[in-house]
């Protein structure tokens, strides 16, 4: 699949140097930080690449008006302001620039923690008051102290080695991040009934998903110490917002530094005004490093997509990673076009779809194979919304959506010539078995590829012949029949 770039739109504030990089690779750039809703609506369709930060909400609106909308850049971690489910579905590519601004996330939220036990800046107001008001401000140490990280990942880990200068003990949870590769950053895995009452402060530093909405609730303030201390520089919702101001004004919970907020900017400040809350408006990648970092980085992920060098970053597209190369190419092609002939020799509407691949060259191109098999499929079966190209990004989802199922199987025999087997079993139990291979530089460089046949029950016949499969397809499937039936092993 090879996608090119013309027009990139950037809707938030991002480091310049994106724009210097994009540019100086031919992709014309318009920036504009102020648009309205519906003029971002309005604007989208003349863009092929969209890049934001958490400011602008990519919603499906957006998405479905970006007819030509090819890649949604995330100049940052979080890409839940980016409907991804819509953008997936219409085959649209997001990416992120995961770890560019880890260490400012990082580096705020220790800045929030060690400022709560101090109180920072509630004194500092007071200075700039004019006020000298030394018993106002009793703090507390951060020796010996319990910090209890949510998320054990890219962030966690580096608050967890920051906060252990300071004589910390980090302990921690996390559903992927085992207790081995906590321990290798010193922190303790607990599972979060254990960790609740031994927190001294909690820290979060997961995604905002339906298993991290609320997590820190009503109930959980109440299994934690009295006046522990609660830190958010993830996302607005991971702690429930309301249980967090009953917790303050009830005393349970003695503080909180909050980057980030369910609604941003918020309508309503209480918990920012609250005297126990240390707030800031989502600093946390507010650094000239990161955002330096993720403007590069950004620019240059979409840069080697387009060149066909490398895929990194994508969200949305696990086929796409291994199907960039020039040498994959003409499998992508092999394999949309087995999808088309798979969906012309079956005569009722394909149920499953079991692939093989054969030889170690294929081992890693199972994933992006069934998916040009599906594009292919799907391409020549759909009535209805031709607007939305179908490409390796949208036709696993698309697929499954329509409950076709698809089995991979892999023969890793190193002297074969590499090929591919599918068997496309219909809804009424009838099966068509195809085999295909890409064979000699002549075939692969005017595009076509070279099909061995095994057809089966759908069309009544056992014949095994080679063709050009592009000119068969073009000619339908009678043309396709006779070809197959009066060839024997010949490339036509
Ligand atoms: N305030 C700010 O300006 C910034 C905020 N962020 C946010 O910080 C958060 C963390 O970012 P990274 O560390 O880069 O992400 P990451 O993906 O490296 O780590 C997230 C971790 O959360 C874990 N997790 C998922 N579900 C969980 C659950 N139910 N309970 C506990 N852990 C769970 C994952 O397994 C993963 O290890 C994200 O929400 C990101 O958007 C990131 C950068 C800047
Ligand atoms: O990268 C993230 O997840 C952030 O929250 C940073 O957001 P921002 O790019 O500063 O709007």
């Amino acid at each position: 699949m090879v996608i090119s770039l013309s027009r990139v739109l950037i809707s938030d504030e991002v480091d310049p140097k994106c724009v210097d990089i994009l540019q100086s690779h031919g992709v014309e750039v318009v920036t504009n930080t102020k648009l309205s809703k519906n003029e971002l609506i309005a604007e989208i369709p003349k863009y092929d690449g969209l890049i934001v930060r958490s400011a602008t909400k990519v919603t499906a609106e957006v998405i479905n008006a970006g007819k030509n909308l090819k890649i949604i850049g995330r100049a940052g971690t979080g890409v839940d302001n980016i409907d991804c489910q819509v953008a997936t579905e219409r085959g649209i590519i997001v990416m992120n620039t995961p770890g560019g601004n880890t260490l400012s996330a990082a580096e705020h939220t220790c800045a929030l923690i060690i400022s709560l036990t101090r109180d920072l800046a509630r004194a500092a107001q007071s200075m700039k008051e004019e006020r000298w008001d030394r018993k106002a401000f009793m703090g507390i140490e951060l020796n010996g102290k319990t910090l209890a990280i949510i998320g054990l990942g890219r962030i966690g880990r580096e608050v967890a080695l920051r906060m252990q200068s300071f004589g910390m003990k980090t302990i921690g949870y996390d559903p992927i991040i085992g207790a081995e590769v906590a321990a290798e950053f010193n922190t303790e895995w607990l599972p979060l009934e254990n960790l609740w009452p031994l927190a001294d402060f909690i820290t979060v530093h997961t995604p905002l998903i339906p298993a991290t909405t609320n997590l820190i609730n009503d109930d959980v303030f109440a299994k934690c110490k009295r006046g522990m201390c609660v830190i958010n520089c993830a996302r607005g919702g991971i702690i429930d917002e309301a249980a967090l101001l009953r917790a303050l004004e009830s005393g349970q919970c003695g503080g909180a530094g909050l980057d980030v907020f369910v609604e941003e900017p918020p309508k309503d400040y209480s918990l920012a005004k609250h005297p126990k809350v240390t707030a800031t408006p989502h600093l946390g990648a507010s650094t000239r490093e990161a955002q330096s970092r993720v403007a590069v980085e950004i620019a240059e992920q979409f840069i080697d997509l387009v060149q066909g060098k490398q895929l990194f970053g994508a969200v949305n597209a696990p086929a796409l990673s291994n199907a960039l190369s020039p040498e994959s190419q003409p499998w992508v092609r092999l394999g949309e076009n087995l999808g088309v002939l798979g969906s012309l020799l079956a005569r009722d509407s394909v149920a499953s779809m079991h692939l093989t691949t054969i030889g170690t060259s294929l081992d890693k191109a199972g994933s992006y194979l069934s998916a040009a098999m599906l594009a292919g499929y799907l391409r020549s079966t759909r009535s209805g919304d031709a607007d939305a190209p179908l490409n390796l990004i949208n036709a696993p989802v698309l697929a499954k959506q329509a409950g076709l199922t698809v089995k991979m199987s892999t023969q890793s025999q190193v002297s074969t010539t590499a090929s591919i087997s599918v068997i496309f079993t219909t809804a009424g139990g009838q099966s068509v078995q195809l085999a295909g291979s890409v064979a000699g530089e002549a075939v692969t460089k005017n595009g076509a590829s070279v099909i061995g046949l095994s057809l089966s029950q759908a069309v009544n016949a056992s014949v095994c012949g080679i063709i050009n499969l592009s000119s068969a397809l073009a000619n339908g499937l009678e043309a396709l029949k006779t070809i197959v039936s009066s060839s024997n092993q010949a490339v036509l």
